[in-house]
């Protein structure tokens, strides 16, 4: 027997049990018509008197992904989960959940509500409502932290981790792993247990146990999450609800977990961090302006690649490549950094290994002096010193030792991937891959393409980077790409603040309370003060500290700062040297202390430059330095060297700890409103006419204009734009 009909498959198999199967590819997600299949399916199997049990399982081994997202801000329609779930629970058949593949949010309330749980060992469950900037509310707060207790229940709903089916038994979410086919394992199970009573089954009955220490316990947790989650509602509002699951009966549990969702379900945090889940999604369709895109591109097979260069880079993408399972050649020349280098990789990858109870990929990796080890791989990915003249110098030999159509990838946050690529003979094989420090564990990769890279290269980038776990973003060749271009202005307005008035400490505190897990002043001393310096003297900004006045400070013809350099110059390079825009205990301390002799330094230059120090705020803090960052992502889109707004969110979400919560610099924008961005940035532009960076740009103006259109219609505006230059 079977009805096909709706999103849920019905089934009677075994003779005697009713099998629900969710039909949503591709992950079975909780749409309306498949809530209403559910409600449908499980009371025809209850009221078949043929029927003794049922059996809840998704199609193709996969159970179910939650709520359908894409949902969310619509006018929703169709069952209610709540109901439903509590319908489940509160049959008096046996209900089985077989769970293969993911059971995640409303998925793992579903199953929740069965009597029994099955899950198959490589399944995964969770409740990652907390990164949709939401919380379980089918139920999935009251019930969980009645199954498993409250601190077990808070790590996972605040957090919104996924456990394995191993984790998930011991956890007591499920009551059974198998290795077999988990539905039929369901089955035979459910009739095992026909005809008995579910009452002790129904979790919603349940007490919820309370540990002895149970207000220290949630007065913890909460100054944790509250830390964490810099300014997030969505984590909070998770163990506010739990704590409702351990003081009130579960009705009224029930009613505090609605109420939480309710103040969640509309706010603006929710609807960047959704925005940011698709985005992420978004930005593996990539495309290139000559029209090369994802689906036309076939990756290039990689079955052994290189690392040429083992400093911190080289060795965090050795590891990274090794994770994979892929084979790798790690070439290092001076045989001291290489010894280094191979007692570091060890030891990274023997605690990423114990991390994951995994086996540690040490044979994966050969080592060698020599470039000539590199000449059967398929691909090499260059991490030498950030110098155009070395990185040349590597690359004709590579390409002299490397086999035909090896792709050379270059690890470099700034230098001119085209260039390097036209002195080649295959520039089409040459793309650039800006990994971020530490390479093994930051989530980001911008895969930078010139005019000359093949789409088959930037493929092969983008699917390496994919199973490397990175987030990839494809991007065009221009200074800084996409996150360090948007960086300048930022930090150029930060240092315009400290000439006008402002300390470190209030610029970092306003960016700080923004979300940032560090200001722009405390991270530069943890990069290092030098490197920008380092830039700065290759582009001939930097002149010895003689003259006083307005003049001092402009070079090319704009203003400038030469604060950096000073401090630079008295041998401050941030944490390293114990001295930066803070202090530090000792050199290499991560602790910054506000530092009296840097104010007093700010007093002397701003009296030697004759600048009057006033009053600034927050709200100045965060419109000069973000709205000039974001004012740069639009030219940025202008340029073509991203392909859209959710390129550049994913970028500074994942690579320059942009809050989620906020969406990404450009969905930000078009929360806080175009016509309000323009508006500043002309009004500090009239105050600051010797700044480019805040003249705002065309397509900002195009898209005020164009009355504002939301952030997913940007790319018509912009192909538009284009299309008239
Ligand atoms: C006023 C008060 C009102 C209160 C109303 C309350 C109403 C709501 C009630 C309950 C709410 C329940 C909350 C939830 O359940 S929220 C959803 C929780 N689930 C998740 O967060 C899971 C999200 N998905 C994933 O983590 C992954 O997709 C995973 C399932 C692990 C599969 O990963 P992978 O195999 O890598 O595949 P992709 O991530 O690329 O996904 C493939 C495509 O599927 C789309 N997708 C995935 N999940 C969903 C989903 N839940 N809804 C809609 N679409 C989903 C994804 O975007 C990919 O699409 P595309 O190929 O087009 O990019």
């Amino acid at each position: 027997m079977c009805d096909k009909g709706s999103m849920a498959q019905y089934t009677r198999v075994s003779g005697f049990v009713g099998l629900i199967t969710l039909q949503n590819p591709p992950v079975n997600a909780l749409s309306a018509a498949v809530r209403q299949g559910i409600v449908d399916m499980v009371e025809r199997a209850l009221s078949d008197p043929i029927v003794k049990s049922v059996v809840i399982c998704g199609q193709n081994g996969n159970f179910c992904g939650g709520a359908d997202i894409k949902e969310f801000g619509t006018n929703m329609s169709g069952p209610p989960l709540v109901p439903m779930i509590d319908a489940i629970e509160a049959a008096n058949k046996p209900v089985v959940a077989a769970i293969e593949g993911s059971a995640l949010g409303g998925g793992l309330e579903l199953a929740l509500g069965c009597h029994y749980r099955i899950a198959h060992s490589k399944a995964r469950l969770g409740l990652p409502e907390v990164t949709l900037g939401l919380l379980p509310a089918a139920g999935g707060t009251q019930r969980l932290s009645r199954l498993i207790g409250v601190p077990a229940a808070l790590n996972l709903i605040t957090t919104g981790i996924h456990v394995t089916a191993a984790q998930a038994l011991q956890l007591g979410i499920v009551d059974q792993v198998t290795d077999h086919n988990a539905v039929e394992v369901a089955v035979t199970f459910s009739l095992s247990v026909a005809g008995q009573s579910m009452d002790a089954r129904r979790i919603s009955t349940y007490p919820c146990p309370l540990p002895s220490d149970f207000d220290a316990l949630f007065e913890g947790v909460m100054q944790k999450v509250r830390q964490s989650a810099r300014g997030a509602i969505a984590p909070v509002a998770c163990v506010q609800a739990v704590r409702a699951a351990a003081t009130l009966p579960y009705t009224k549990g029930m009613e505090r977990e609605q109420e939480l969702m309710a103040t969640l379900f509309t706010s603006g945090q929710a609807r960047a961090q959704q925005y940011c889940f698709f985005a992420q999604r978004a930005v593996g369709r990539w495309r290139m302006p000559s029209g090369a895109r994802w689906e036309t591109s076939k990756p290039m097979p990689v079955h052994k690649a290189a690392v040429i260069g083992l400093g911190t880079m080289g060795r965090g993408i050795t590891v990274a490549l090794a994770q994979t399972g892929l084979s790798v050649v790690a070439v290092e020349t001076q045989e001291k950094q290489l010894m280094e280098a191979k007692q570091a990789v060890s030891g990274m990858l023997e605690r990423g290994a114990k991390r994951h109870g995994v086996a540690p990929m040490l044979d994966r990796i050969s080592y060698s002096q020599n470039i000539q080890a590199v000449a059967e791989v398929d691909l090499v990915i260059e991490a030498v010193f950030e110098d155009m003249a070395l990185k040349t110098e590597v690359f004709q030999q590579l390409s002299a030792v490397c086999k035909p159509g090896t792709l050379l990838c270059t690890n470099t946050s700034a230098l001119d991937v085209d260039k390097l690529a036209s002195e080649m003979p295959n520039p089409e094989l040459v793309v650039g891959m800006h990994f971020f420090a530490p390479a093994h564990v930051m989530k980001l990769l911008e895969v930078v393409y010139g005019p000359r890279s093949s789409p088959q290269a930037v493929a092969t980038a983008m699917q390496l980077g994919k199973k490397m776990g990175k987030v990839s973003v494809a991007v065009g060749n221009c200074r800084g790409f996409v996150g360090n271009r948007m960086l300048m202005p930022y930090l150029q307005q930060a240092f315009f603040l400290l000439e006008e008035g402002a300390t470190p400490e209030l610029v970092d505190r306003a960016l700080e309370e923004f979300g940032f897990p560090m200001g722009v002043f405390r991270m530069s001393d943890l990069s290092g003060l030098d490197i920008g310096w380092r830039v700065r003297k290759r582009d001939e900004l930097v002149e010895p500290d003689m003259a006083s006045g307005q003049s001092a400070r402009i070079r090319q013809g704009s203003r400038y700062s030469p604060l950096g350099d000073l401090l630079c110059e008295q041998g401050r390079f941030g944490q390293k040297t114990g001295q930066g825009w803070y202090r530090y205990d000792k050199p290499g301390s991560r602790v910054a202390r506000s530092d009296p002799w840097l104010h007093s330094f700010l007093v002397e230059y701003r009296a030697r430059h004759g600048l009057v120090p006033r009053s600034i705020d927050h709200q100045e803090v965060l419109e000069r330095c973000l709205y000039a960052l974001i004012n740069e992502g639009f030219r940025i889109l202008e340029d073509g060297i991203a392909a859209g707004p959710e390129d550049i969110d994913v970028i500074y979400v994942f690579g320059y700890g942009w809050p989620r919560h906020r969406g990404g610099p450009m969905f930000y924008a078009s929360m806080v409103g175009l016509a309000k961005i323009l508006e500043r940035l002309e009004h500090y532009q009239q105050a600051h006419p010797d700044v480019p960076y805040l003249q705002p740009s065309s397509l900002l103006r195009r898209l005020v204009a164009s009355d504002s259109p939301p952030i997913h219609r940007w790319r018509e505006v912009i192909k538009k734009y284009q299309s008239q230059l």
